[in-house]
């Protein structure tokens, strides 16, 4: 039977919230799981918003994951067997994981990277854009507006539910109660 030499790359999936980012990533990392690949999957500790250990969709789907709160842990946690990596949240990682990312896929290891690529008010977030610049693949998905309807691009952070102030943190962990998915003309920042 044919069987592919290990042949590293970069995969991101990025867009607004709700866009199906995890439930992406689950799926793939279920596949090669299937085909008896060797994975591994990391998720900050900051993420303690379904589950501290799991990585867990809006939906409900999930899997099992390694929380760690700096990207140089990753090496410490994978072997000579690992031959795929996922990491879901990826905004929230320090700017190291581009490089740790790229490590790994020269050594032979697909990396399948999700995350917000802007935050609130639509500014990149984090280190996502220098990611999508060295991935190989890059899967940039739309939630549904929930003003309008038409594809969502744009996480709405909601205080009071009112538009949140430009000046708010660039951080807060949360979902349903915080952020909804908007279109670029539905979307609303305070300045
Ligand atoms: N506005 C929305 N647009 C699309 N899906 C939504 C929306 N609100 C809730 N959902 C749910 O969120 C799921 C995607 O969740 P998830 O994979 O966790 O997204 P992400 O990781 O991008 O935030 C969808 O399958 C759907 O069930
Ligand atoms: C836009 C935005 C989001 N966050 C937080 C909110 C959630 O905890 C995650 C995104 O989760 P998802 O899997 O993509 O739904 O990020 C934030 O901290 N700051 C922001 O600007
Ligand atoms: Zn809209």
């Amino acid at each position: 039977m044919y069987r592919p030499v290990n042949h590293g790359y970069i995969e991101a999936i990025i867009g607004p919230m709700y866009s199906g980012k995890s439930e992406e990533l689950i799926r793939r990392l279920k596949r090669a799981k299937i085909a008896k690949q060797n994975i591994v999957v990391f998720k900050p500790t900051v993420d303690n918003r379904y589950s501290k250990e799991d990585v867990v969709s809006h939906s409900g789907d999930s899997i099992e994951a390694i929380p760690i709160n700096k990207s140089s842990r990753i090496y410490d946690l994978i072997d000579e067997k690992t031959q795929v990596v996922g990491i879901d949240e990826v905004q929230f990682f320090d700017e190291k994981i581009v490089d740790v990312a790229v490590d790994l896929a020269d050594k032979g290891i697909r990396v399948i990277a999700a995350g917000l690529d802007m935050d609130f008010r639509g500014e990149p977030f984090g280190p996502t854009p220098k990611l999508l610049a060295v991935a190989e693949f890059v899967d940039k998905i739309q939630a549904i507006c929930s003003v309008c309807g038409h594809p969502a691009t744009r996480s709405q952070r909601l205080v009071d539910g009112e538009p949140a102030n430009y000046n708010d943190s660039t951080i807060k962990v949360g979902a349903v109660e915080s952020y909804e998915a908007r279109c670029r003309k539905c979307h609303v920042v305070k300045k």
